[in-house]
């Protein structure tokens, strides 16, 4: 008989998927038409040579090109009418709820002063409180020690306000994420399988009857996804004794799997089909069964490397799980071993040869730790402290003075009073309260400026809601010089001269939002702006220091 003439499969062999993943079903729908793989050969030539051929089939094994007939009968018998097996795969019963295990991942911030003594020191000082539960109410920080008259600050205690987190891993499970999205779903398949739930088999055409029907229900699977694949293809390579299958079973139900053939003189594998059922993709099962296929390959085959020439819609996964298109391995190695085909990529994946493939997720936990471990080593990220109480009275105005150095967690971080950032006080020393006072002063007398300009009015009072009963809705930052005054004599909230003139600003601002520019209202709002503007330049050049 001739081996090579059985080319009816191999004229219009193709991969591409029926049902491609939800998540990618547009551009695969695009795809799966035109990208049709076929054998080099087509008709008439053998795929590749003889030779490399006959080697391959030392050992008896089938070849995309061996006759049909010399397939097993016992699974080629059961593949007519079984098509609808596959459906009855996908068990939704054991649903698994992978967005709850997602979780997002917050990058720690390094601690830049980690590296200065005395960063060093306070690191290590917080290190050693990090084994208790210190709580201290924050405002216990903002009143302990601290005097506004002099300057000297706050918190005598060491790290007043400090909430720091009781134990090391109750920080680490509580903050930080232990595990991504990829590793959530290996982890959650992997208690699956430790649960006797789901397991992962590598088999052959045995003959064992169970065998037999999870490699029908395979080839039933890759049937309907890879709808452009003739079934006696299929078939014939599934129930090749010289190919091997690693399943996902569920419930002893087939719900994915691929099929490849090991070449072993070669230390290559060739992975010809991979699908998992369609209600049941997506869900991590494709992943986890690469890195059994992997681990097997390795382990049992030893393996190094695998090929497979991957749909075009399918390219994302194979990417995903470490293959890529360059093709490294030294073409002698595989060249005339894989069939060629036109569409569908050569993607390889080169197999480490330490990684724990089936346990991937503890390794990354392990990883994640060490880093989340240094990271504290390095900052205080950690460290969770009090939030500012912001309780405001009339007019805004905040009621409590909150020192910048009595901010939880601010000095621990490494601020130092010099680190003023664009406040134009300066610390409140004595010499920086006559600045304050001159301050108060200058505003105090803009304000009576605009209070006694004719163009005022509009804007001595709050808007009343019942006079303009939609102000409201359009004016969401509403301002009136009643409540700056409000904010001058608290002598609390205008900290720099530029949030009083932002709220005048504002003020002006919302009159033109609100009223067309025909009004009396607008035409008041930019004469008494221009007015205020040339009070601030002469106070200004008058020598009214803000600082
Ligand atoms: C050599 C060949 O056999 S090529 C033909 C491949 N088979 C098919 O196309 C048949 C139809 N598709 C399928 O059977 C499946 O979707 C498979 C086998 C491609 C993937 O199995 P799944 O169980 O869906 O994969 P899994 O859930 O582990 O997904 C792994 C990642 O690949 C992504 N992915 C899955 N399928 C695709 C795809 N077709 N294209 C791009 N990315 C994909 C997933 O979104 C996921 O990404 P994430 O980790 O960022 O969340």
């Amino acid at each position: 008989m001739d081996t090579h003439s059985s080319h009816l499969a191999a004229s219009n062999r193709s991969r591409s998927s029926q049902s491609p993943s939800p998540s990618h079903s547009a551009s695969a729908s695009a795809t799966s038409s035109i990208h049709k793989r076929k054998l080099a050969s087509e008709d008439h030539a053998p795929p590749f040579p003889p030779s490399s051929f006959s080697a391959d089939t030392r050992d008896g094994a089938l070849t995309s090109n061996d006759d049909l007939e010399s397939i097993s009968a016992r699974g080629g018998g059961a593949d007519s009418d079984s098509d609808d097996e596959s459906e009855a795969l996908g068990d939704d019963d054991e649903d698994f709820d992978h967005d709850s295990s997602m979780r997002n991942f917050t990058a720690a911030r390094l601690d830049n002063s980690g590296g200065s003594a005395a960063a060093s020191a306070r690191n290590s000082k917080l290190k050693t409180e990090n084994l208790t539960v210190k709580i201290e109410n924050s405002d216990s920080a903002k009143d302990g020690g601290g005097n506004a008259g002099t300057g000297t600050v706050g918190p005598t205690s060491s790290v007043p306000g400090i909430m720091v987190k009781e134990d090391a891993t109750k920080i680490f499970t509580d903050n930080i994420q232990t595990s991504g999205a990829y590793s959530a779903r290996e982890e959650l398949l992997k208690r699956e399988e430790e649960a006797g739930r789901l397991k992962f088999v590598c088999l052959s055409n045995d003959g064992i009857d169970e065998h037999m029907v999870w490699l029908v229900g395979l080839k039933n699977i890759f049937a309907r996804q890879l709808p452009n694949m003739p079934k006696e293809y299929i078939v014939r390579l599934v129930m090749d004794r010289s190919h091997k299958s690693v399943m996902v079973i569920r419930r002893n139900h087939v719900v994915g799997g691929i099929t490849y053939r090991p070449y072993v003189s070669q230390r290559f594998g060739e992975i010809a089909f991979c699908a998992i059922t369609a209600d049941e993709q997506v869900k991590g099962y494709g992943t986890r069964l690469m890195n059994h296929l992997k681990q097997h390959a390795r382990d049992v085959d030893g393996l190094t490397h695998f090929l497979t020439y991957a749909d075009n819609n399918a390219v994302g996964y194979f990417i995903k799980q470490g293959f890529t298109k360059e093709i490294y391995l030294e073409k002698d190695r595989w060249h005339g071993y894989i069939k060629d085909y036109d569409g569908g990529i050569l993607m390889e994946c080169k197999i480490d040869p330490k990684l724990p493939y089936t346990d991937l997720s503890t390794m990354i936990r392990r990883q994640r730790q060490a880093i989340d471990e240094k990271i504290r080593e390095l900052s205080n990220c950690h460290i969770v402290y009090p939030g500012i109480d912001f309780q405001k009275k009339e007019a805004g105005i905040p009621k409590k003075l909150i020192k910048v150095e009595d901010i939880p967690g601010l000095k621990e971080a490494g601020w130092t009073p010099d680190q003023w950032g664009h406040s134009r006080f300066g610390t409140l020393t004595a010499s920086t309260e006559n600045a304050k006072k001159h301050l108060t002063n200058f505003m105090r007398a803009l304000l009576k400026s605009m209070h006694d300009h004719v163009d005022a009015w509009p804007f001595k009072d709050p808007v009343d809601a019942r006079d303009v009963p939609d102000y409201y809705d359009i004016i969401k930052d509403p301002m009136d010089l009643k409540t700056m005054s409000k904010r001058v004599e608290s002598e609390q909230y205008y900290v720099t001269f530029e949030m009083f003139v932002a709220d005048a600003k504002r003020m002006f601002a919302n009159a033109r939002t609100y009223n067309s520019p025909d009004t009396i209202y607008y035409k008041c709002a930019t004469r008494l702006e221009a007015h205020f503007q040339s009070k601030v330049q002469s106070g200004l050049q008058a020598g009214a220091k803000i600082q």
